[in-house]
């Protein structure tokens, strides 16, 4: 079976991908390739014959309307789509292609442009060019914030003023209008519309207004009556903040100078808004009325929280004022509460009073919160951002109940590429990462809901911080709303359609909780004790976390809802590991329950015959009056033998009642003690002593690997020319040393015979002074050129010139640095020799000296 990837990112099975995207069902490559359809389906049900696309909005017989009909629709993910209409600037670039077109006030059509990726790939045959999808309402361009206000988020605040908790949040690509949904350009948007409506649906409702009781914080938070002090403190720091704040007016508007459009502090919110909405406020909305249908009796305080997730990070926009405020922002951390929903730890919490104060303190936030200027957006949130309002209702003698409204201002996906600026590409990428991941949510939590009878897809609520604070929402703690921003420029075409894919997927989604089915046979015997454990267990799992029940005699089976996927899979593996304790209990307890009865028995008559026993002695042995006194000894010694035989029999009767009892406590115990735990305890050692074993087998061997290595690495480098060479070398250095040894020789032999011509020297000059009378010429001048010859002291000053030439070089070779001549032609003389090797043997460092004799230079000194 093909596998698909969703939009959200993860695979799913084809025939669950049909219903969603029939077109791409066929099959892909060979010649025999069916066509693809034209068009796309992106909703089950809808007719794929494509229709004349209207450019109004046309209305649906209310029977086939979502939510409208009594088929169970109405349980599904309410998902609108509002479309926002194109600037000026962008139809002068030509972005208007009528690439987005509604059918009807529930069917869009998406047709791709000439430059669209997606058109590309539908020429090759690979995708449809046109797709279709449905949605529980769509809005237009020319939708005012009023009217959808009405038509989305109104009935969620009557919603949460019954009690129960909703959540919206707007999902889409880069400037499709998001923020503008949720806050609008001049503070018109859903937000401050629910506020005015909530404060007047609650006038004179609110529980001590101006009396902030401790009680009341540690409802919703943990707080010590110091820490509500530091709150208060900052509540009036940000109100006061605010009022400070240099605006200036544009006609009926204040624009802020931090470049956030916004109301009149001062001004009342609903009036603002009347006065900026062309269209009449619908009366009920913002009009007097205390709001319907609220309980008796019952009072309400409303309190706020405004926090931003930017590249992962959890901020606080109510900390401080950036102004007030240089340091490094400090992040706040989740958590999980006792029923194991996420929280955000640390967060602050703000009770107002009025819309005027909360809207306040959203626009104080606001100045806190992530925005930079994009290439789509000047004006791009660059993290979602998550106002919630609590609504505490406290009721007279009665547990106080929370209820919320959550409103997400996603932040935009985007092309990371079409970042140039670092921060930017990084932001981007974080923002992509934390959407994928709330897709694939929805893909699993879709899975789940439609697939009861395959194995249960973990719903990645943990992948990232976005989807962990708004768990609690899809899983039974309240219900959400998604709206779809989408802009219809043609430019930005895939990343529209991307969106909307998303939201396909979001529209199938139930707003239940994660229902898992756990199939456990043979659960006839331990129904009754699944029972009794469980109200054991209650006090522990609240119901509204974890509750079991049987849901069919016949088919016993164990519904488990739990609103953590996470908790659900480990609940499982506990439910599991409990019925096995106490099918061995039960099975145990039935086979020792005769032993027991037996044992009951034998005490019981033991018991009997002890009374018995007992009343028999208590009775009063008569006296005999006037008696002798030896009949009355004899009946003393006889009723004495009596009682002492009784008494051992006593003793015995307690010595074997002390036995069974004690075996009856043994037994107990044992029975008390499930047999599975010791069980479980015997193989979790056995496992850790295995474990161990394991591990010291995979220490040695890490050992023996470790000596094998380095007996490796030494039989690579001996195979290696490295090794030969530096055998060479060792053999050169020997030679070496050989050669400067000879050279010892040589200079002392050379000495001996300078020495022998110094004596002869001398000898000829005694001779020649004992005999003057020789004939001066001829003889003289042969004797001066054989004396010459001989290089004897006479001769000495005229000896270098008159030596013969050849001889030099004999002797320079042996006194290399005697004379500057000698110096250079000695390093002629190297330089001569010089080859690969006598270069490689100068700049090896771990060469041993070039001779250990005595250097030749003190012999220099000395001729
Ligand atoms: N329905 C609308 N009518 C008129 N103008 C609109 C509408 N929707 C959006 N705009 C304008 O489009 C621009 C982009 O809107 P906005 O900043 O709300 O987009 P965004 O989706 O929040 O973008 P980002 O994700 O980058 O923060 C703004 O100038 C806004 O005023």
């Amino acid at each position: 079976m093909a596998l698909c990837l969703s939009p959200g990112g993860c695979p799913y099975d084809e025939d669950e991908e049909i219903a969603v995207f029939e077109s791409t069902a066929a099959e892909h490559g060979g010649p025999s390739r069916p066509r693809l359809p034209e068009i796309s389906v992106i909703s089950p049900g809808l007719d794929t014959r494509p229709s004349i696309i209207e450019p109004k909005l046309a209305a649906k017989p209310a029977a086939v309307r979502q939510g409208s009909s009594g088929d169970g629709s109405s349980e599904k993910v309410q998902v609108f789509l509002r479309i926002r209409p194109l600037t000026d600037t962008e139809r002068g670039r030509g972005e208007e292609q009528g690439c987005v077109a509604v059918q009807d006030e529930e069917t869009l059509m998406l047709k791709a442009p000439k430059e669209s990726q997606n058109m590309r790939t539908a020429e090759r045959g690979v995708t449809q060019s046109i797709h279709k999808f449905s949605f529980s309402k769509i809005f237009g361009p020319e939708t005012t914030q009023q009217h959808f206000y009405e038509c989305t988020m109104k009935k969620m605040v009557k919603d949460v003023l019954q009690g129960e908790n909703r959540l919206l949040y707007t999902y889409g690509v880069t400037n499709s209008g998001k923020t503008y949904t949720i806050q609008g350009k001049i503070f018109s948007g859903l937000l401050p519309r629910a506020l005015v409506s909530l404060f007047r649906k609650l006038q004179g409702r609110l529980y001590g207004a101006m009396d902030l009781k401790p009680v009341m914080y540690q409802d919703v938070r943990q707080l010590d009556a110091g820490e509500v002090r530091v709150e208060e403190i900052r509540r009036n720091s940000l109100l006061k903040e605010d009022e400070n704040q240099s605006s200036r007016r544009v006609g009926t508007t204040t624009i802020w100078d931090s470049g956030i459009g916004g109301l009149s502090c001062t001004s009342n919110i609903a009036t603002q808004l009347e006065e900026t909405d062309s269209v009449c406020l619908e009366p009920d909305s913002l009009s007097h009325s205390v709001g319907d249908n609220l309980e008796e009796g019952v009072q309400f305080s409303i309190w706020v929280s405004f926090y931003e997730i930017y590249n992962e990070f959890l901020y606080d926009l109510l900390d401080a004022s950036p102004a007030l405020q240089p340091r490094k922002r400090a992040t706040l951390r989740l958590s999980d509460d006792r029923q194991g929903n996420p929280y955000v730890k640390d967060l602050t919490w703000i009770q107002v009073r009025s819309a005027e104060e909360a809207w306040k303190i959203l626009r104080a936030g606001r100045r806190n919160q992530s925005f930079a200027s994009t290439q789509l957006n000047q004006n791009s949130s660059r993290s979602h951002s998550i106002f919630s309002i609590r609504v505490l209702h406290v009721r007279p003698e009665a547990a106080m109940h929370i209820s919320e409204l959550t409103v997400c201002d996603l932040a935009g996906s985007e092309r990371c590429k079409e970042q140039h600026n670092g921060e930017r590409m990084k932001e981007a990428n974080n923002i992509n990462t934390s959407l994928l991941t709330l897709g694939r949510c929805i893909a699993a939590l879709r899975h789940n809901q439609n697939n009861k009878s395959r194995p249960p897809q973990v719903v990645p609520f943990r992948d990232s911080k976005l989807t962990r604070v708004l768990q609690g929402f899809f899983c039974g703690r309240g219900t959400s709303c998604m709206v779809v921003n989408i802009n219809p420029c043609a430019s930005i075409y895939d990343e529209t359609l991307q969106a909307l894919k998303f939201s396909a997927i979001a529209t199938q989604v139930r707003d239940n909780a994660v229902v898992l089915y756990i199939e456990i046979c043979d659960l006839k015997i331990h129904r009754s004790i699944l029972a009794c454990r469980y109200k054991t267990n209650n006090k522990q799992c609240p119901s509204h976390h974890f509750s079991w029940s049987m849901v069919h005699p016949q088919r016993p089976e164990c519904l488990i809802r739990s609103p953590n996927s996470v908790h659900v899979h480990t609940v499982v593996i506990f439910v599991m590991l409990l019925l096995q304790c106490l099918k061995i209990v039960e099975c145990s307890r039935c086979e020792l329950n005769p032993f027991f009865q037996e044992r009951d028995q034998e005490i019981e008559a033991l018991s009997a015959a002890l009374d018995t026993r007992r009343e028999t002695d208590s009775v009063p042995v008569p006296v005999p009056q006037g008696d002798s006194e030896g009949p009355r000894r004899s009946r003393r010694i006889t009723s004495n033998s009596e009682a002492n035989r009784l008494r051992s029999e006593l003793d015995q009767c307690r010595a074997e009642l002390l036995t069974k009892t004690h075996e009856l406590i043994k037994l107990k115990m044992q029975l008390e003690v499930p047999g599975s735990t010791g069980t479980l305890t015997t193989a979790a050692d056995r496992k850790l002593e295995e474990g161990q074993r394991n591990l010291r087998q995979l220490r040695m061997d890490l050992q023996r690997l470790g000596a094998g290595l380095q007996s490796g690495e030494r039989a690579c480098c001996r195979n290696t020319g490295g090794e030969r060479l530096r055998q060479a070398l060792t053999a050169a250095d020997e030679t070496l040393a050989k050669q400067d040894q000879t050279l010892l020789e040589l200079q002392n032999g050379l000495m001996l015979v300078k020495a022998d011509l110094r004596r002869k020297a001398e000898t000829l000059a005694q001779t020649q002074a004992l005999c003057p009378q020789l004939p001066p010429s001829g003889s003289d001048t042969s004797t001066t050129a054989s004396c010459k010859r001989r290089g004897c002291g006479a001769a000495a000053p005229s000896d270098t010139e008159n030596r013969p030439p050849q001889k030099r070089p004999f002797y320079q070779s042996l006194f290399p640095s005697c004379t500057p001549t000698r110096k250079y032609n000695t390093r002629a003389v190297e330089d001569a020799n010089i080859t690969p090797y006598s270069r490689i043997l100068r700049s090896r460092q771990q060469s041993p000296p070039r001779s250990p004799a005595p250097t030749p230079r003190s012999l220099r000194g000395k001729y």
